[in-house]
């Protein structure tokens, strides 16, 4: 038994399934059964195409769900407490507190008419009300040096406008250790910034997650992203989990079909554009999915039980799960 085994996960999803309803219309499940945990220190990666449920996973944990989305099962255990049944301004204080998250545009959670030191400040007040204005203010250049932003001073009296995209990411991510949290939820946070603002922003949430012992759980649709940040991967299609497994494991011992394409379009450093294979065909759509497994519609290595066959997420080896009636380790793939 490892060490983490043995103390009680900070972050356990069980059996998850969200909801959405629109009037007079069935309802849709686009998360499905969902379960996993994240320990201390650890970076849990969800990665899959558009669609596939990251996004409502997280709104989930976070008690964020839009208008028209409900849990209808499962449990969100925080330190062994399940969340889901606190009352709201409970869970609000959960928030910002015990559990941050970050979103793809700052821009859009940031206010376009505050200068960046009193949106940190109004964060660090929340948590710390007693706090004399300068202590507050001096907390929030700290937090800004934290997250490795040169010039802090003169970064904290501008407004966001004024910052780059890397630049307001910094502070999206220093607003979100205001509370101290121990899980952060970063939900796409690079996607729109280059390689190399991308890599330095990868670098900061890997370099806070070592030095706080912070939880991560960290969304993306690519596959590069995982390899570089993650410990542990958690690969979802139509919003069921279909591979589990350590970084390690799953790039060098895919077992999905699906996560085998994801690999194949996955570009490299030395691969050439026309080698790259996208995976054929869309993502399913949720209100009208397929009746046995949800891949079979796109999957290469798919036989005629797959058309009837819903497939259970199973235990190949220690730490690796996978919902396919046809894993490669069982040596039965044969593309069609
Ligand atoms: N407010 C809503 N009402 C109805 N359906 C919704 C709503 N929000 C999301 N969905 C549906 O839930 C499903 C999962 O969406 P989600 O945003 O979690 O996907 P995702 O994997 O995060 O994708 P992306 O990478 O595009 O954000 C999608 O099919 C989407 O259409």
């Amino acid at each position: 038994m490892t060490n983490n085994e043995q103390h009680t996960p900070l972050l356990s999803v069980d059996h998850l399934v969200t909801e959405f309803s629109a009037k007079g219309n069935k309802s849709i499940t686009v998360v499905d059964d969902v379960s996993f945990t994240v320990n201390p220190g650890e970076i849990v990666a969800i990665v899959g195409e558009s669609g596939s449920g990251k996004s409502i996973t997280s709104q989930s944990i976070m008690g964020l769900l839009k208008s028209g989305g409900s849990i209808t099962n499962g449990s969100i255990h925080y330190q062994g407490s399940n969340i889901l049944t606190l009352s709201k301004k409970e869970r609000r204080q959960l928030r910002g507190k015990e559990m941050s998250m970050i979103f793809q545009e700052p821009m859009s959670s940031l206010n376009p008419m505050l200068r960046i030191k009193s949106q940190i400040a109004e964060a660090l007040r929340i948590n710390q009300p007693s706090k004399s204005k300068r202590e507050t203010m001096d907390n929030a250049i700290d937090l800004l040096k934290q997250v490795e932003i040169p010039d802090a001073e003169a970064v904290a009296n501008r407004f966001p406008h004024q910052l780059s995209g890397g630049m307001r990411q910094r502070v999206m991510i220093a607003i979100a250790l205001a509370g101290d949290p121990k899980l952060l939820i970063a939900d796409e946070p690079t996607t729109a910034l280059d390689v190399t603002t991308q890599a330095q922003i990868l670098a900061l949430i890997k370099d806070l997650n070592k030095r706080n012992g912070t939880g991560v759980i960290f969304i993306t649709h690519d596959l590069s992203v995982v390899a570089d940040i993650a410990d542990r991967v958690l690969v979802m299609y139509a919003g069921k989990i279909v591979e589990s497994a350590t970084v390690y494991d799953l790039f060098e011992h895919p077992q999905h079909p699906y996560t085998i394409g994801l690999m194949k379009a996955m570009p490299t450093l030395d691969s050439q554009v026309e080698e790259l294979e996208p995976i054929s065909g869309n993502a399913p759509n949720l209100a009208n999915k397929p009746e046995g497994c949800a891949f079979y519609p796109r999957c290469p290595f798919a036989t005629e039980a797959c058309l009837t066959a819903v497939p259970e997420l199973r235990t190949l080896e220690k730490g690796h799960d996978v919902r396919c009636i046809h894993p490669v380790k069982e040596g039965v793939l044969h593309e069609k």
